[in-house]
Order: structure tokens, then C-alpha cells, then sequence
């Protein structure tokens, strides 16, 4: 047995409580697998005296993450602390200086300044891991990075917040709200400290950016990320989307195109069949395509104290047991800036909600709009037939520029019988 591998702990939430439950839990086969014993030897939280249902009393407290990154008697610290700058981003900074091996849950922070960090890992000659930050307790990161690693990749996506996997898949199987569910999936420790990162995309998007840069050997370009969230999304909508064959999911998606990488997040319909959208509740999924592989699924727990645990703990073990890799896979004066390709040049079909006033002319109106736009419809079906009152029309575009399908959209909008914005959701044969 080697010397015992020391960690301080930033954070004692969600993910540091769980962290330390399995690390006691599992010590001795951990142990075992690393041979040497992994010990936590510094913790740092915002409040010492709250019962957390854990046991440290066998770690010296420190008030000052920043300053526990820095002194403590640790080999690597962990930051669970979460945001993209302040105590997060000095933590991590300190902890590399001091020559510290650093393993982050940090989504936010490594999609804002991954680059920067991972050449100050690389300087420091210690890893930056990170397995957490990506879909929680799925391994996709040591799966692109290594498992996949002599791929070229096409495209990866996949489901990647467990928060709206979770409010999508309960309000379509119970019919309830979005803000009641949403406070569920607070209370199981799903969410952000903000939860519009949840339902607004970015968290997806901070994922995808980190997914980009390992698939395709990129820096991190958070900046260059669309992202639409979920909030416009209704019980209607779920209900359309089942009767044309669909599920709802929201994704995260990079792909190689003609205009560069494309990284998109956004709510899709997905067929039935497809290999996303039996993906239910808390799961995530992810969907890499290879030149080689192929296609390759994996799926699991995105979110919650577990999950992201069991992903904090292989990073850890990877450390014990002096198994590293580069940050993104290569180091980071091989990473190749390139063209990131626009929302506008997406390809794909589009559903659109209209609330619309019931009378004679506007279909006609709707036509002209789609004529003069140059886009082409698939089909259209009103929702119950109530002169004078406001009904639901809903249509479908053939595969089309986005350009060309938010130009029509607009116009139709500008419509006087449109009493409502429309609800646009992006189909797609994932
Ligand atoms: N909850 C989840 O399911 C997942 C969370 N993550 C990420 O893990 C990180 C932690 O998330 P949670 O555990 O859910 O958050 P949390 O809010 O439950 O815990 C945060 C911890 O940081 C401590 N903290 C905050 N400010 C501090 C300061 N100035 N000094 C010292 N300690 C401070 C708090 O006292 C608390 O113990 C975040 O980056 C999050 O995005 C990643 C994957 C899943
Ligand atoms: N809030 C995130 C937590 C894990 O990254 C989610 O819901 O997926
Ligand atoms: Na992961």
C-alpha cells in the first residue's frame, strides 16, 4: 500500500457531501483498486456549524477555500463549490499554482475559462479532471478522451441537464406545471444554485462546450454556443409533439459543418423510436459519432448527490492511481481554433404553434407568409373550430435553412389573427 493520497474538500453540498459519503463508504475497496488509501484531510464551506449529515471531523476546517487550496496538506483539492468566477475560479487557480492536482463538478467555470486553466494545469504538471462537469455520473469524458480518442468526430449530442429531462418527462406523464415540478427538482438536488442555468440552456451549453472541445480538439468557445431553453415550452406542445410521433427533449448538440462546428441547445422534437427520447426523468444520454465507431450510446444519472459523486470519486481514483490525460484530450497548444457555423445555417424541420383569432382568411395569410419566404410546409391542422375566439393551429416545415424558417415565422407573427408569439420547436431525426 502507497502513502495515502490527501484531498481537500471546497464545498460541502450536494456533491461534497456525497463525495465524502462514498469515499468512507468505499475506502477500502478504493484503497485496493489505487493501492494507496485516499484520506480527507481538509474541508472549507461556507458554514461550519450546519449538520450536513457527514462526517469531517477527522479534516481541519478551513473558513477560506482560496486559503485551503493553497496550505492545507493535500495532494488535490476538490472544488464543489459552483459559478463561473469568484471563490470557484480562485480555488481552483490557488490550487494549481500551489502544484495541486484539481478535480472540479465546475461546468460553468471550465466553459468559461477551460483553456486558460488547463494550460495552468499543464504548467503546473498536474490534472485538471473534470468528469462531473459533463452529465454527471456518465463517463463521457474518459470515453471521448480515451475510449474514442482515435475517432474523428462527426457530431455528439445528447440530453445533458437532468433538471429538465426531469421537468419535460414528469410534466408530460402527470400534466403538471413547469414552476411546480421545477421546485422538486430543486429539492432532490438536481438544480443549479440558479435554476434558469437549468431551464434557460446554459448549463447545457456549458457542457457542450466542454464536449466540443474534447470531441473535436477545440478551445472552449462557450460564446460561439446557441442556447434556448425550455420555458416556452407547454403541456400543448407535449401533447402535439406525442400525436405527430414525437417526444420533447431538450439537447445539446456539436456537429462538423460545411460553416464550421455548430453548437446548438435547444428544445427538439425527437421521434419515438430514436435513441434520445426514451431517455426519461433524471437520466442524461449521450450520442457520439465517430468516423470509425460509428455511432455509441451512453446513458445514466445526470444529476443528484450519487451520480455526480461517483463521477468525482473515478476522477480522484485516476489521480491516486497517476492515470492522467490532458485536459481536453491534447495539450492545449494543439487545440485548433476554427470557424464556429451560425444557428442561421442550421438545416432541419420546425413545428410552430399559432394562437390564432378563428376566422375566415388566415390560413390564406399564413400561405402568403410561407410563399414569399420561400418555405415549404408539411402540414397544418387547426385545433377545434370557434368563430370569433382563439384556437391553436399547428404546422410543420419541410427540412429548411433556419434563416429561411425564422423569416417565415416572423412574418407570421406580424399576422393581425396571431394573437400570441409563436412557439417554434426544431424537429430533428436524432
Ligand atoms: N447537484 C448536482 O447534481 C450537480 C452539481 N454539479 C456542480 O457541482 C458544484 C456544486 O454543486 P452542489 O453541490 O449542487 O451545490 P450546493 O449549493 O449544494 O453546494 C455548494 C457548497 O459550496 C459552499 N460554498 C459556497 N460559497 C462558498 C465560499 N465562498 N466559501 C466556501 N464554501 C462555499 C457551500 O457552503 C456549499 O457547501 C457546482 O459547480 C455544480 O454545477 C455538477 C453535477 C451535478
Ligand atoms: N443542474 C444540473 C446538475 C448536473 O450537472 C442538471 O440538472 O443536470
Ligand atoms: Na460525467
Amino acid at each position: 500500500m502507497g502513502a495515502p493520497l490527501r484531498i481537500a474538500i471546497a464545498g460541502l453540498g450536494t456533491v461534497g457531501v456525497g463525495t465524502v459519503q462514498l469515499l468512507q463508504e468505499h475506502a477500502e475497496a478504493i484503497a485496493v483498486r489505487c493501492r494507496r488509501p485516499v484520506e480527507v484531510t481538509a474541508v472549507s464551506a461556507r458554514d461550519r456549524h450546519r449538520n450536513r449529515g457527514c462526517d469531517v471531523s477527522m479534516a481541519t476546517w478551513y473558513d477560506d477555500p482560496v486559503v485551503m487550496a493553497r496550505e492545507a496538506e493535500a495532494d488535490v483539492v476538490l472544488e464543489l463549490i459552483g459559478g463561473s468566477d469568484g471563490v470557484a475560479r480562485a480555488t481552483v487557480e490557488a490550487a494549481l499554482s500551489a502544484g495541486r492536482a484539481v478535480v472540479t463538478a465546475n461546468k460553468a467555470l471550465l466553459a468559461e475559462h477551460g483553456t486558460d486553466l488547463a494550460r495552468a494545469a499543464e504548467a503546473a504538471g498536474v490534472p485538471l479532471a473534470y468528469e462531473a462537469a459533463v452529465a454527471g455520473g456518465i463517463p463521457i469524458v474518459k470515453a471521448l478522451r480515451e475510449g474514442l480518442a482515435g475517432n474523428r468526430a462527426r457530431r455528439v449530442y445528447g440530453i445533458l441537464n437532468g433538471t429538465c429531462n426531469y421537468i419535460l418527462t414528469t410534466m408530460e406523464e402527470t400534466g403538471r406545471e413547469f414552476h411546480d415540478v421545477l421546485e422538486e427538482a430543486q429539492h432532490l438536488g438536481y438544480a443549479e444554485a440558479d435554476p434558469s442555468f437549468d431551464v434557460d440552456g446554459i448549463d447545457t451549453g456549458h457542457k457542450l462546450t466542454l464536449l466540443t472541445s474534447i470531441a473535436f480538439g477545440r478551445p472552449v468557445d462557450f460564446g460561439a454556443v446557441f442556447m434556448e431553453g425550455i420555458r416556452h415550452v407547454t403541456a400543448m406542445d407535449i401533447q402535439q409533439a406525442d400525436e405527430l410521433g414525437y417526444r420533447i427533449k431538450l439537447l445539446g448538440v456539436a456537429e462538423e459543418t460545411e460553416h464550421g462546428i455548430l453548437q446548438r441547445v435547444h428544445p427538439c422534437m425527437v421521434p419515438k423510436q430514436g435513441p434520445i427520447a426514451s431517455v426519461d426523468g433524471v437520466f442524461n444520454a449521450v450520442v457520439t459519432e465517430g468516423d470509425y465507431v460509428g455511432r455509441a450510446k451512453l446513458e445514466g444519472r445526470g444529476a443528484g448527490a450519487g451520480p455526480t459523486a461517483s463521477a468525482v470519486v473515478a476522477d480522484i481514483m485516476d489521480v491516486a492511481a497517476g492515470r492522467t490525460a490532458p485536459t481536453f484530450g491534447v495539450p492545449v497548444d494543439r487545440l485548433e481554433t476554427g470557424p464556429a457555423a451560425s444557428i442561421d445555417t442550421h438545416v432541419g424541420a420546425y413545428y410552430v404553434r399559432l394562437m390564432v383569432l378563428d376566422r375566415p382568411g388566415v390560413f390564406a395569410d399564413i400561405a402568403t407568409a410561407l410563399r414569399d419566404t420561400q418555405v415549404s410546409m408539411e402540414s397544418i391542422l387547426q385545433r377545434g373550430h370557434n368563430p370569433g375566439e382563439v384556437v391553436q393551429v399547428v404546422m410543420t416545415f419541410h427540412p429548411t435553412v433556419e434563416a429561411a424558417a425564422t423569416r417565415a415565422i416572423d412574418r407570421i407573427a406580424h399576422i393581425d389573427a396571431v394573437v400570441e408569439p409563436p412557439c417554434m420547436i426544431r424537429i430533428e431525426d436524432l
